[in-house]
């Protein structure tokens, strides 16, 4: 019998990822993915009979409101969901590994390249119910807390991904704003992936950054992205974030990564490396066997 490990949010881009690649990187481990459907996390009896049920022996939290808009708009749902629930879940996970998918977003973005010893300022209601989880997970050592990074992927209702909200707005015939003042260091979720099934595997609880190795603009971002995605030609529009409307945008989120990176089985890319290098069948954001 192998070891049960639990996917939340496994409908979601990154838990998708997760649970199509673990019997490429997990053989070890029997993956049970749990999407909305399957458990609602707010529904305290629900998940406390569904843990005595499936006993995982490890737990990857994935599930939260994960969009930066939505979480300002409704700071309590936020908060459900990205605190009650993950300080729940930690608590039902006392005794195994438990790895919490938090985000670059817990910085105030002021300076950028931070490492995890940095201080954590977050400036929008995201950010804030991140790093309020994560010192809850990380008071137990046998918990991880991964601050990944902007993540493009395929996702199955094509809604997930920032590359999908692109072209889903360029299709409709929408300009794109890029922001050339607003740095991150995105990684393909079949990178994502590949290296928290490395984190389970390598049993070194604690605290991660997880991110690529080229710090760009989000502008730099699309024109990188055109040639691949012929739909967003003629619809990039650079702008600044400083004419952003909406909830406070952290300006550089680039993410020093060399701890992480001792752990894993294959250096971070760059994300213009992988594009570069990206097979022209398949899924361009998966993360080959070989
Ligand atoms: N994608 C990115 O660029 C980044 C993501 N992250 C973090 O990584 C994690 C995964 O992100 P990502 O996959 O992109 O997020 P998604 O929003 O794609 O997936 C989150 C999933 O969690 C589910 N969920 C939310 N609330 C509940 C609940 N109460 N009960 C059950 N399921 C719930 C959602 O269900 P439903 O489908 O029904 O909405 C959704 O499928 C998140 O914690 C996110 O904050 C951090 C940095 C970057
Ligand atoms: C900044 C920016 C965003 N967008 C789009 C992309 C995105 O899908 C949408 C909403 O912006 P969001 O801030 O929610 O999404 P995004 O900027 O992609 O933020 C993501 O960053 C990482 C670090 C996370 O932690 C994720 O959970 C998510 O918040 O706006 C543009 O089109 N142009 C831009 O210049």
């Amino acid at each position: 019998m192998k070891p049960v490990v639990v996917v939340t949010g496994a409908g979601g881009l990154i838990g998708q990822y997760l649970v199509r690649t673990a019997p490429r990187w997990a053989p070890d481990w029997e993956v049970r993915g749990l999407t909305r459907r399957d458990l609602e996390l707010t529904q305290v009896p629900a998940v406390e009979t569904m843990w005595e049920t499936l006993n995982p022996h490890a737990v990857i939290h994935c599930a939260a409101l994960s969009r930066t808009k939505d979480c300002e708009q409704d700071p309590g749902a936020a908060r459900l969901a990205n605190v009650l629930v993950t300080t729940h879940l930690s608590t039902l996970s006392r005794d195994v590994p438990f790895i919490f998918l938090s985000s670059g977003e817990v910085f105030d973005g002021r300076r950028g390249w931070y490492e995890e010893a940095d201080e954590a300022v977050p400036i929008n209601v995201y950010g804030r119910t991140k790093l309020e989880a994560e010192r809850i997970v990380l008071g137990n050592p046998k918990h991880s807390v991964v601050r990944i990074v902007l993540t493009a992927g395929t996702s199955a209702a094509g809604d997930r991904s920032f590359v999908e909200d692109m072209c889903r707005a360029a299709r409709a015939g929408k300009d794109v704003r890029l922001y050339a003042d607003e740095f991150r260091c995105p990684l393909p979720a079949g990178a994502i992936a590949r290296a928290v099934w490395d984190l389970l595997g390598a049993g070194r609880p604690g605290l991660y950054h997880l991110g690529g190795s080229d710090r760009l603009s989000r502008w730099e971002i699309g024109e990188k992205l055109l040639p691949y995605y012929p739909v967003l030609s003629g619809r990039l529009i650079r702008g600044s974030g400083r004419d952003h409307v909406g909830a406070p945008r952290p300006a550089d989120l680039s993410l020093c990564c060399d701890k992480i990176q001792t752990l894993l089985s294959f250096r971070l890319p760059g994300f213009a490396q992988w594009l570069e290098r990206r097979g022209s069948d398949g899924d361009p954001w998966d993360y080959p066997a070989s």
